[in-house]
This record gives C-alpha cells, sequence and structure tokens, in this order.
C-alpha cells in the first residue's frame, strides 16, 4: 500500500462516534424531568439545524448549552458512554489510527472535554484535536463556552483548519455541513461525505466521494484496513418478497442491499445478475447455467425457503458459488397447514363454506367425519413428515409412513415397505417428498387408483409431484372424496390470474405456494439465511452450505485470510503452499475441505504479505475463484 503524505481531518460527532455526545448529554442530565422527551427533541432539532447550516453554529450552540442544564460531573458519565458509541467501522480499523497516528487529525464543534479522552484511545492527541471548550460556574455547572474558539464561530471549522496550515493533500471526513464548507472554501482537497451514522442530502450532495464507512474510505485511498473490501461494495439483490428483516440484517451488516418483490425470468435475472456478489431468492427463481454464466461477481445464493431444485447446484459449484437454504424456519408453518387441511377435508368444511357463502343453508353429517381413529398416510419422512407423524398422532390419528430412505418412526408411526402399501390402507395421504426432479409425477393414474375409494390427497410439496390431470379424473369420478394443493406443475412468477384444472372442483382446497409463507416462518428465515450468508461473506464459513464441503473456521484476529476453491486434482495443494513459501509467507493456520469435485482451502496469515501473491495464487491451474478475507 502506498504511503501519501495526506492529512486527515476527521469529525467527532456521527463520524467518529454512533452520536452526536451533546443529545447523549442531554439523555444523561434531563433524566427524571418530566418535560425530557420534549427538550430532547428540541435539542436534537437545534443540533440538525446547526449541522445542514440552516442556523449559525454559535446560536446553535448556545441554545443547547441552555437546554443541557449539564454539569461538570457529568462528563465522565458521558465519556464512559461514548466510548460505547464509537463507529463500527472506526472500531474495526484501530490499525489505521496507529500506522497514520501523525497525520490524523480531528476538528469539531463539539468539546474537547469529551472528545480528547475517547480520540486518545485512538492515538490522536490533545494537540491534534481541535474543538470548542466548556465554561463552568464554581459549582461545577456548565454554563457556557469558549467564545474565543474559532470552532464556536459559524464556518469556524475553515478558520480552524487555514490557521493550521497543513502540508500535503488534506482530506476532511465528516458527516456534516460544517466538514464539506472546508473542502468548498479550497483549505481542504477533498471532502468525504461520512454515512456510516447519518445521511445528511447536503453533505452527500457536496462530497468527493460518499463513505458508507471508514473500510470504504480506507479501500478508495488504498490504505491498510481490517478488511479487503469494503462491505458496501458487496451487493447483494434479493427476490421474491423476502422478508424486510432480511434487508435490515444485511444492510445493518454494511452491505448494499436490493430488494425485488417478484421473481424474476431467467432473461431479466441474467440482466440484473451482473455485479451483484449474492443473490437471493425463494422457490421460484430459476439459477440456471446462463444466469450463472452472466454472474461475473457472485460468491453465494441465498434460498430462502427449503426447495433448493430450481438452483443448478452443481453449475454453481463448478463456478466456486456456494448456495445456502432454509432447512427448518418453516417446516412447522407447512405441518399446521396440514393438520388444517385434513380437518378440513374430512369435515367437507370447504363445500359447506362455499354453499353458504352463495346463500344455501345445508346442515349436514354426510361426508363429514372424525379425524381420531383415521389412517394418515405420510409419503416423505423428512423433517416436514416427521414432525405432522407427531402432531396428527396427537390429535388421534393413526400414522403410516413411507420414505425410500431407512427411517426411524417417531411415536406409533407405522413403516410401510411400499407406497402401495401406504396407498392401500390410508383415509388421507399427504405428500411430503423433497424437489428432486426424479420425483415428476410421482402420484400419476396408476397410484390414485391403489387410494381408497374416497380417500383425500394433499400436496404440500412440490407441484411436478402430482399428475393434475389425473388428479383432476380421480377427484371428478369420485374415486377421491377431496384434495388440498398448495404446490403447481407452473407457478407464477407474481401474484396475479392463475389457472389450474382442479378450480371449481368440490371439497378441492386450493393455495397459492403459502405452505412456508407464515409470518413467523419468514421471519425465521431472514434471520437464518443471511446469517449464513454473512458468515461466509465475512468469514469464509460454509457450515450447511447445500453445494460446498462444509468447514467451520475458527475467528482470526490479526491476521489476513485467503480463501481458495479450486477443482479437486491432485498437486493443487502442494502448489499453493509453494507460491505461499515463495512469497515468504507464514502460516498461522490452514483449513481444507474437499467433495469428490472441489477443493476449499483456507489460509491465514499472520503478517503484511506482498500483493503479488494474489495474482500468483490465482494463476494456479484448476483456481475456480480466489478471494483475500482481510
Ligand atoms: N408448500 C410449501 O410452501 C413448502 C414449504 C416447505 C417445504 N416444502 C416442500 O416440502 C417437501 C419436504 O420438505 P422437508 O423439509 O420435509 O424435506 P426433507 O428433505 O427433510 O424430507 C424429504 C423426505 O422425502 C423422502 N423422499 C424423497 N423422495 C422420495 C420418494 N420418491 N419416495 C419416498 N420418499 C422420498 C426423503 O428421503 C426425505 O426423507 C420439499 O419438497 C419442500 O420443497 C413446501
Ligand atoms: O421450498 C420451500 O421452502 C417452499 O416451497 C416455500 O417456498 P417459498 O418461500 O417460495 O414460499
Amino acid at each position: 500500500m502506498t504511503e501519501v503524505a495526506r492529512k486527515y481531518v476527521f469529525d467527532f460527532d456521527s463520524t467518529l462516534t454512533r452520536v452526536e455526545a451533546l443529545d447523549v448529554l442531554a439523555e444523561m442530565t434531563l433524566q427524571g424531568k418530566p418535560n425530557r422527551e420534549e427538550i430532547i427533541g428540541e435539542i436534537q432539532r437545534i443540533t440538525n439545524l446547526g449541522i445542514d447550516g440552516d442556523i449559525s453554529f454559535t446560536e446553535s450552540l448556545e441554545q443547547r448549552i441552555k437546554l443541557l442544564e449539564a454539569h461538570k460531573d457529568d462528563l465522565d458519565g458521558l465519556v464512559e458512554e461514548l466510548r460505547h458509541k464509537i463507529s463500527k467501522s472506526i472500531e474495526s480499523n484501530k490499525e489505521f489510527f496507529e500506522k497514520f497516528s501523525d497525520d490524523i487529525y480531528v476538528i469539531s464543534c463539539g468539546f474537547k472535554e469529551f472528545i480528547d479522552p475517547i480520540v486518545k484511545e485512538y492515538n490522536i492527541p490533545s494537540e491534534r484535536v481541535f474543538a470548542n471548550t466548556f465554561e463552568f460556574d464554581e459549582q461545577g455547572n456548565i454554563i457556557g463556552f469558549d467564545e474565543k474558539n474559532v470552532l464556536a464561530t459559524h464556518n469556524g471549522k475553515i478558520e480552524c483548519l487555514k490557521n493550521l496550515d497543513l502540508k500535503g493533500e488534506v482530506q476532511v471526513i465528516g458527516d456534516g455541513y460544517s466538514d464539506y464548507v472546508m473542502r468548498e472554501a479550497g483549505i481542504a482537497d477533498k471532502f468525504f461525505a461520512y454515512t456510516e451514522n447519518v445521511h445528511r442530502e447536503k453533505a452527500a450532495e457536496h462530497a468527493d466521494h460518499v463513505t458508507p464507512n471508514l473500510d470504504e474510505f480506507l479501500f478508495v485511498n488504498d490504505l491498510p484496513r481490517n478488511i479487503s473490501y469494503p462491505k458496501n461494495r458487496i451487493k447483494i439483490l434479493l427476490l421474491e418478497n423476502v422478508h424486510p428483516a432480511a434487508f435490515h440484517n444485511l444492510s445493518e451488516d454494511g452491505f448494499s442491499v436490493e430488494l425485488v418483490k417478484t421473481s424474476l425470468s431467467e432473461e431479466e435475472l441474467i440482466e440484473r445478475i451482473k455485479g451483484v456478489h449474492v443473490l437471493g431468492i425463494r422457490s421460484k427463481t430459476q439459477v440456471t447455467q446462463k444466469v450463472m454464466d452472466a454472474a461475473d461477481k457472485l460468491l453465494v445464493v441465498g434460498a430462502f425457503c427449503i426447495g433448493t431444485t430450481q438452483i443448478d447446484l452443481n453449475y454453481c459449484k463448478s463456478k466456486g458459488v456456494v448456495v445456502f437454504n432454509a432447512p427448518y424456519s418453516n417446516t412447522r408453518s407447512v405441518v399446521e397447514l396440514a393438520i388444517g387441511e385434513i380437518i378440513m377435508l374430512m369435515r367437507s368444511v370447504f363445500p359447506r363454506s362455499t354453499e353458504i357463502h352463495g346463500g344455501q343453508w345445508n346442515k349436514t353429517a354426510s361426508n363429514s367425519r372424525e379425524v381420531r381413529g383415521k389412517n394418515l398416510g405420510i409419503v416423505g419422512y423428512g423433517n416436514i413428515g416427521k414432525q405432522l407423524s407427531v402432531l396428527a398422532e396427537a390429535i388421534g390419528m393413526r400414522v403410516y409412513y413411507y420414505d425410500i430412505d431407512d427411517k426411524l418412526a417417531l411415536g406409533n408411526a407405522v413403516r410401510c415397505e411400499t407406497l402401495e402399501n401406504l396407498l392401500n390402507i390410508s383415509d388421507v395421504v399427504t405428500l411430503h417428498i423433497d424437489d428432486n426432479k426424479a420425483n415428476k409425477d410421482f402420484i400419476g393414474e396408476r397410484e390414485l387408483n391403489q387410494m381408497k375409494d374416497g380417500a383425500m390427497l394433499i400436496n404440500l410439496s412440490r407441484g411436478f409431484v402430482v399428475d393434475i390431470d389425473a388428479l383432476s379424473a380421480a377427484l371428478e369420478s369420485g374415486k377421491l372424496a377431496g384434495a388440498a394443493v398448495d404446490v403447481y406443475p407452473e407457478e407464477p412468477r407474481a401474484n396475479g390470474e392463475f389457472h389450474s384444472k382442479l378450480q371449481g372442483l368440490p371439497n378441492v382446497i386450493l393455495t397459492p405456494h403459502v405452505g412456508g409463507s407464515t409470518e413467523e416462518a419468514q421471519r425465521n428465515i431472514a434471520d437464518f439465511v443471511p446469517n449464513k450468508i454473512m458468515d461466509y461473506i465475512n468469514s469464509g464459513n460454509t457450515v450447511d452450505a447445500v453445494n460446498f464441503p462444509n468447514i467451520r473456521l475458527p475467528k482470526q484476529t490479526n491476521a489476513h485470510r485467503f480463501l481458495h476453491i479450486h477443482k479437486n486434482v491432485p498437486g493443487i495443494m502442494a502448489k499453493i503452499n509453494k507460491v505461499l513459501a515463495e512469497y515468504e509467507l507464514n502460516i498461522n493456520g490452514q483449513y481444507l475441505s474437499t467433495d469428490s469435485e472441489l477443493g476449499y482451502v483456507i489460509t491465514d496469515l499472520d503478517k503484511e504479505y506482498n500483493k503479488e501473491v494474489i495474482k500468483a495464487l490465482r494463476k494456479i491451474e484448476n483456481t475456480i475463484k480466489f478471494r483475500v478475507l482481510y
């Protein structure tokens, strides 16, 4: 990294710290006062007017100090509070403040009494902190400020910086009006609008560069930093209306996130995927080879659902793209819907409901039965099937199940050796097999004929699993007495018109693929999948990845981490280590996880390295992807 003779001038409030210190002081001093909220609101309003340049700074300061009613003794508490409120990316880049200590200045319209002790911990001595000072009365009450200080005056930062007469390129990093005017006055060479804590339109408009955190600032200046690539440069595209909490979780961590309400067609996705590092989808979006070929930056696909067959998992793997899903987050929701549908179908609730909606009173017990003592046939005894088995027994059903794999029976459930056995004896058959394409038309005419006369079928798995023509024929002929269908061979990409042969048939419950669509499930998914994504992007962890060798890595501090994804061919580890040795890199730890096709090696290094090593590692034959984490 090139070290240029630059000077870095930082603002304090809302830049080095996440807060405005005087607001925090107000929260403390006004505690217990009846009109506290009102006064705090007023102080914040005055603060913003001053920051945006709408009133003079001196005026803003005077008014706030009056409202504060603070005492000298409050300042210790304030400093303690501020220590916990350092901006996240400032805190994680202490190394920069250590290495460039001599070139870093703080110019603030805040007060040295609380700034000095905070920035001292970042190697900035009091003599390079330029700020106001309080005036106290004999009892120690804060009654004003040193009015002779230029920083107590309007545009005082310009004057202050001018007086400093700094040599070299001067860069100002701040969030407000008083910061960008230094650049406008020609005293500073560059202004970086710092938006990690607050995004002020005026500051952003006047900036040479908007920097959402210190990582970005250090990146554009090629300065030493904690992470090699700023997170705000990592673009995340979330499709299919995933829960807003996902947006919140990922943006909070510093990523640039875009939300799209619907799924996208292949052509649309090819267009949108360029420059995207993380793609989030649900069950509709097809991540095909063509999409992957257009994805020039893609690192991760997050399926915000259980199913992953909409994604070409192997092709993703061959491109070094890791895929995560949420294997359990909506399980309970599907199970509850299945229980509800079993009861609704057995009681013929939907025909009765339709009749009465149409103005017909039809009180009858015919075709209305209890579920107690009836046979439930669960096909696919996985996460959903097993949980359904337990709940169904709890309401008195006799549970039979069929699974291609050997699955332990829960409770009193009885395993059927063949699908036919299960179909022959079940009053209700419910499908919970996985979304493997081999399960296409798993239930067709033959299987429907193997079911008991008057039985019911539920499909909450995947649309292609049931031959819809055969099902509608079985319902029309009376072979089956009812069905509940949530999933269809063809589903629309967005809400709107939809047609199916099953529409209008009696005792048929149709739902638009909402088995997993509960607030609880979507909320759980919005935590689970982003956590996996962040864990991979931030640390390289692939635990629970569906297409990648799984590895949980130790956390590293003060180290550099290289991630190397390659084809699993003989000799590649030797080549990687040969390059590392050639560049005399000291390895702290090295972790390898492989499957038959792919190798994923993670190397932790304990000191600065020659950047040329990156090129050399990328050049190794059969390398798929290489990434420096920090
Ligand atoms: N409707 C919805 O909104 C919704 C919500 C969540 C899950 N799902 C779907 O539900 C299905 C089940 O989910 P899960 O989490 O229980 O999956 P899972 O992988 O835990 O269980 C699937 C089970 O089906 C078995 N299986 C696969 N093919 C089979 C076959 N041909 N015959 C018999 N058994 C077979 C597997 O061995 C496995 O035990 C998936 O298709 C999933 O996509 C739908
Ligand atoms: O695979 C799943 O989890 C379900 O099919 C739900 O998919 P969805 O999130 O698209 O509703």
